[in-house]
This record gives structure tokens, C-alpha cells and sequence, in this order.
């Protein structure tokens, strides 16, 4: 199977990565092109513009980092809509809102292509070892002749249905994170200025309800005040404006979700934006300093 992957940042470069690694022929573009090379020597070709990969390719993937990235690759000058027509596939696995989907939904459709959106749960390591779930919604034959790209790339894909539920599902799922994080990064900071070991209060969580994946994999580096970004904070906290801005379409009320938000935001105002997400914690500890 020939696929295109436009983006190849943290989570694209992970995937494609693992596409070549499982014998898929892959044609990528990045908007900073010199970020191919390294998956030129995996064995991929590559494109000038998100157009050559969608000419080129009947299926084309893209990671990108946020709405207007999303929207730039397909409307932009050279970009996918400049090529897309009827026998193509545009699956956009990018965290965006669904607005944005149905906007790209429909200007692909609108040219005889197909399109799903695949947002995912997980990070770089279950991007690196296959391990993502997949939140996929709009065309459902695409989405089943999708599936052995996505039995490579995750454990588990679930069809929500129309464009739009994917990326409403992944953006609750993120709000929930978010909020968690925050509440951990209280706790851990509560632990320390209070006397107790914040490492003990890691050993005590991780043998009750509470215990994660989350706690355990992040905890022990937060208390090195250590952040390498598996998952960018700048993300997060978009992520967290996205979903509330969906908390306001729908009159539902989120004040712990707005919280983690105003810490997230103080987090990047502070320059922490391109770290991990669970740097936030810093913005925890600047608040009681
Ligand atoms: N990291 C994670 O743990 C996870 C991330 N996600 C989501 O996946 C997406 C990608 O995340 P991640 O890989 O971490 O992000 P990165 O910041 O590492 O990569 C972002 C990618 O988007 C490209 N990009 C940004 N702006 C534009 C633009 N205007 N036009 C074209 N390309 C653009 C970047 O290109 P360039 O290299 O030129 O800057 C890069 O390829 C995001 O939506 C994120 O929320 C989902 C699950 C987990
Ligand atoms: O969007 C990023 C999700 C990160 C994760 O699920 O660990």
C-alpha cells in the first residue's frame, strides 16, 4: 500500500517512521522540508507540496499541529485541494475541532475525493510502537480501506460516525487529561511545600484508584523538574481552548476544565510552551511563589 504523510513533527515523523517500518511505500512533505531527510533514509520519497503527495498517492495522511495548519494544507496555494478528485483519500489525523473537519470535509468532497478524520489518543511512544487508538469519523469505505494503515499505527480504531464526532471525542478526551494533569501537579507541589516526599506520593497513588499510566510515566520526571515534549504544552493548552469553546456550544458547564486552561496559559506565558505538557507544574509552583 502507497500512502502520503503531510507533517512531521513529533507524532508524523513517529508514524511514518512505523508505516516504512511495516512495508508501506511512503511520499512525505513537511512545511519545513529539510525534516524529510531523516525519513529519506527510512526509505521514503519525497514532495515539494502537499499537492505532488495528493497526485501522487491514492491514500494521503496528515499531522499537523492545530487548526490553521490543518486548513493551510489543503487550502493553500500548492496545497491538497489542488490535486484531490474522485479515487482519493485525505484522512486528517491532526487534534483540530470540527469545525475546522467539516470545513476540509467539505472542500474535499466537494472535488470527488473522500475524506475521514482520525484524531488520536496516545503519544510519541505508542506512536513509535503502534499504539495509538484512532478516533476516526466521516466516509466509512475509507475508513475500512484504512483499516491496515491504522492496524500499524494503533491498537485499537473506533468509527464515531459523522465528521466532527472524531475531533469532538478527541478534544473531550484531552480536556479530561488536561484537567488531571492539573490536579497532579497540585498534589505534587502540595506534597513538597508541605514536608512529604512528592517520589512516596507517587508510590502511594500508584497503589490505589487512582493509579495511571499518566502518573506513573510523567510523575518521577516532574519531580526532576525534567519536561522532554512527548506532547507539546502549546498543544494541550489548545486543546483545552478548543473543548471549552465546544463546552460553550453546548451550554455545559466546565469550571475545572477552565481552570487547567488559565494554568496551561500561564504555563505558555511563561515560555514553557514547546516543552512537555506536564510542565505545567512550573506554573503551579510560579502561583505560590
Ligand atoms: N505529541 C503528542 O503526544 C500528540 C499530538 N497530537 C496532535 O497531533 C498533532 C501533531 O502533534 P505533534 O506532532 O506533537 O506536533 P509538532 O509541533 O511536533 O508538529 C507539528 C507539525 O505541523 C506542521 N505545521 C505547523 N504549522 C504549519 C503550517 N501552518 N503549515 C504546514 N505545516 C505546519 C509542522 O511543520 P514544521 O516542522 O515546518 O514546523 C510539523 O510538521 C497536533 O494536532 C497535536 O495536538 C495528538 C496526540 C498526541
Ligand atoms: O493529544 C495528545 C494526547 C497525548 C496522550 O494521549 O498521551
Amino acid at each position: 500500500m502507497e500512502v502520503g504523510f503531510l507533517g512531521l513533527g513529533i507524532m508524523g515523523k513517529a508514524m511514518s517512521t512505523n508505516l516504512l517500518k511495516h512495508g508501506f511505500k511512503v511520499t512525505v512533505w513537511n512545511r519545513t522540508l529539510s525534516k524529510c531527510d531523516e525519513l529519506v533514509e527510512h526509505g521514503a520519497s519525497v514532495c515539494e507540496s502537499p499537492a505532488e503527495v495528493i497526485k501522487k498517492c491514492k491514500y494521503t495522511i496528515a499531522m499537523l499541529s492545530d487548526p490553521c495548519a490543518a486548513l493551510s494544507v489543503v487550502f493553500d496555494k500548492g496545497g491538497v485541494l489542488e490535486q484531490i478528485c474522485e479515487g482519493k483519500g485525505y484522512i486528517d489525523m491532526s487534534t483540530v475541532d470540527a469545525e475546522t473537519s467539516l470545513k476540509i470535509n467539505e472542500a474535499i468532497t466537494g472535488k470527488g475525493g473522500r475524506f475521514v478524520e482520525g484524531p488520536v489518543s496516545g503519544s510519541k511512544k505508542p506512536a513509535e510502537d503502534g499504539q495509538l487508538i484512532i478516533l476516526a469519523a466521516g466516509d466509512k469505505a475509507l475508513f475500512e480501506e484504512s483499516i491496515p494503515a491504522f492496524d500499524v499505527l494503533g491498537k485499537r480504531s473506533f468509527f464515531l460516525g459523522q465528521v466532527g464526532n472524531g475531533a469532538k471525542m478527541k478534544l473531550i478526551v484531552n480536556m479530561i487529561m488536561g484537567s488531571m494533569m492539573n490536579a497532579f501537579s497540585e498534589g505534587l507541589v502540595l506534597a513538597d511545600k508541605s514536608g512529604l516526599s512528592s517520589d512516596t506520593l507517587l508510590d502511594i497513588l500508584d497503589l490505589g484508584a487512582m493509579t495511571n499510566p499518566m502518573f506513573k510515566g510523567k510523575g518521577p520526571s516532574m519531580n526532576k523538574s525534567s519536561y522532554p515534549p512527548a506532547f507539546p504544552l502549546k498543544h494541550q493548552q489548545k486543546d483545552m481552548r478548543l473543548a471549552l469553546a465546544l463546552g460553550d456550544e453546548n451550554a455545559v458547564s466546565m469550571p475545572v476544565a477552565a481552570a487547567a486552561n488559565e494554568a496551561f496559559k500561564k504555563a505558555r506565558s511563561l515560555g514553557l510552551g514547546d516543552l512537555d505538557f506536564s510542565a505545567v507544574i512550573e506554573a503551579v509552583k510560579f502561583s505560590r511563589e
